[in-house]
């Protein structure tokens, strides 16, 4: 049985106050019973007070991003120790935003997740297709090249999916993410279940085990639908994630 994660992306929002207010929100309705997790990912900035705030609950706190460098001059950078060192447990890697905006490709985002790993942090593999590539029918091909890049970052497949298996998927078509369009519960189950079966090619055991996220406008109206996916282990949610009441209540259908 695997366990459902929830973890909100709070990406480039929110001031000191916001933040503040917003980590008071989610504590004071968290609850311990829950059988999921909970995780939220604020700016760089704001991590070390998030922390702070979440200590004695059970909400996590992770980096949106870090550094495939150890140290040194790299102006700008975070690394996987400072997050480490701060108390953050989990670090997103490869969101769309990063790949497309930022220029990070898929040999760049398996460095990354492999520092990670290698610090002690669980690493949140984002990957995920474009409209277009949808629409041309390489979503799978997309998705299938975004992960083969980590596996073959170790010595060999086997061994890569060892290390997958101690991080988390998260799938977030990119055209569903900040559109307002999410993928239907099919669509999502789809890709979800597809993933697991080319990892299952590997070893059936590490597939059935490993958390694939879905993400992408997903919010608490649609979360339900979602979430009752066979395949669909929690979801990575943005804007919904910035409102506490909203968050919660996708926590809650989380249970
Ligand atoms: O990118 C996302 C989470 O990482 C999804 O963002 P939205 O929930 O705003 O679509």
């Amino acid at each position: 049985m695997r366990k459902t994660l929830i973890a909100g992306n709070w990406k480039m929002h929110g001031s000191l106050e916001s933040v503040e207010a917003l980590v008071n929100g989610i504590k004071s309705q968290l609850d311990d019973n829950w059988q999921s997790d909970v995780l939220v990912c604020p700016p760089y900035i704001y991590l070390d007070r998030t922390i702070q705030m979440a200590q004695g609950s059970k909400l996590a706190v992770g980096g949106q991003n870090l550094s495939e460098q150890e140290q040194g001059a790299f102006t700008g950078e975070v690394s996987g120790d400072m997050l480490s060192d701060l108390g953050a447990t989990y670090v997103l890697v490869g969101h769309s935003e990063r790949r497309s905006l930022y220029g990070e490709s898929s040999q760049l985002v398996a460095d990354k997740y492999a520092k990670a790993l290698e610090k002690g942090l669980k690493p949140v593999l984002c990957v995920g297709e474009t409209l277009e590539e949808r629409e041309n029918g390489s979503t799978m091909k997309v998705v299938k090249s975004q992960i083969d890049a980590v596996l073959d970052f170790y010595q060999d497949k086997e061994q890569g999916l060892e290390h997958l298996g101690q991080g988390v998927i998260a799938y977030e078509p990119v055209w569903a993410i900040g559109t307002g369009v999410t993928a239907t519960p099919e669509q999502a189950q789809e890709v979800h279940a597809a993933i697991r079966d080319y990892l299952a090619e590997i070893n059936q055991d590490v597939a059935d085990k490993v958390q694939i996220l879905y993400g992408g406008s997903m919010k608490s109206a649609n979360a339900e639908q979602l979430l009752a996916q066979k395949d669909i282990d929690g979801g990575l949610i943005g804007g919904a994630s910035l409102k506490a009441d909203e968050f919660i209540a996708i926590c809650k259908i989380a249970g």
